[in-house]
């Protein structure tokens, strides 16, 4: 079974620390803007690969420092990643995270993680997160691709006219819960032509 529970963070009202420079931390700076473009990041690292740096200097946004980890750097942090070649480190900083109450992910290490980073799946507004509960991100990756062209791209104008519906809607909770559940299995049957 599968026990985590899977949450949307809204990165750009949150501060992220990701300490690390090379090619591993570079995929997880990537997911983050690809998902939230307007994440606040804060990047620490020792030295950066010349592909991290060449990224960071295209995203002005993110604040990022050449330096060695300190406890300091966790202060005002919500959530950290971890992306450095240092296990020692990666104890130090999973166990002062954990006495501040803050949550963390070590790439690729679960047994040091609070949280796992899904595949996402995106359709403009629509996003569908995939967890393998940590057996096989290639598979996560390949579902991704699956749905991916699975779905269509008029899924966001669907979403937008629902949206739109339901703004409209007049009546209680419950009949607003009625109607919406009703359009929207019209939508997925097909028998509306705004899918
Ligand atoms: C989904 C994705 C999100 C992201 O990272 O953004 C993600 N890994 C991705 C790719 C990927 N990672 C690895 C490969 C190489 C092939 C392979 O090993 O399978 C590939 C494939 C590739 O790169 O093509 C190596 C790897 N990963 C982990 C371990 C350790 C272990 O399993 O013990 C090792 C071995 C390290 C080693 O050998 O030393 C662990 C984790 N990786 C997770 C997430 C979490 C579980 C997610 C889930 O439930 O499925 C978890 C538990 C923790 C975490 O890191 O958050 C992203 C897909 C992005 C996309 O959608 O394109
Ligand atoms: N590269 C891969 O494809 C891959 C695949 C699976 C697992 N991993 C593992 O993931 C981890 C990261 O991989 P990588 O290839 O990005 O590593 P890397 O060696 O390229 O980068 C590690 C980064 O950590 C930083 N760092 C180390 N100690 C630090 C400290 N005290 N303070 C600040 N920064 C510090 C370094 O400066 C560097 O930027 C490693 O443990 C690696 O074994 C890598």
């Amino acid at each position: 079974m599968n026990e985590l529970f899977p949450i949307f963070l809204k990165l750009h009202e949150l501060q992220t620390l990701v300490v690390g420079g090379g090619p591993v931390a570079l995929e997880k700076l990537q997911a983050i803007v690809s998902n939230s473009p307007q994440a606040k990041v804060r990047v620490i690292a020792k030295e950066y690969s010349k592909e991290t740096q060449e990224f960071l200097v295209a995203q002005p946004h993110l604040q990022w420092r050449t330096k060695d980890w300190e406890p300091e750097d966790l202060e005002e942090i919500d959530l950290v990643i971890l992306a450095t070649n240092n296990p020692k480190l990666n104890q130090t900083v999973r166990a002062l995270s954990r006495e501040k109450h803050l949550l963390i992910n070590v790439a690729d290490k679960p047994a040091l993680c609070d949280f796992y980073l899904s595949s996402v799946v995106r359709k403009g507004n629509l996003k569908l997160a995939i967890s393998t509960n940590g057996k096989s991100p290639t598979m996560a990756k390949r579902l991704k691709e699956f749905f991916s062209d699975l779905l269509p791209e008029e899924i966001d104008e669907a979403l937008d006219l629902l949206q739109t519906y339901r703004n409209q809607l007049k009546g209680d909770f419950k009949h607003k819960v009625e109607t919406l559940n009703a359009h929207t299995l019209a939508v997925l049957k097909g028998n509306d032509t705004r899918f």
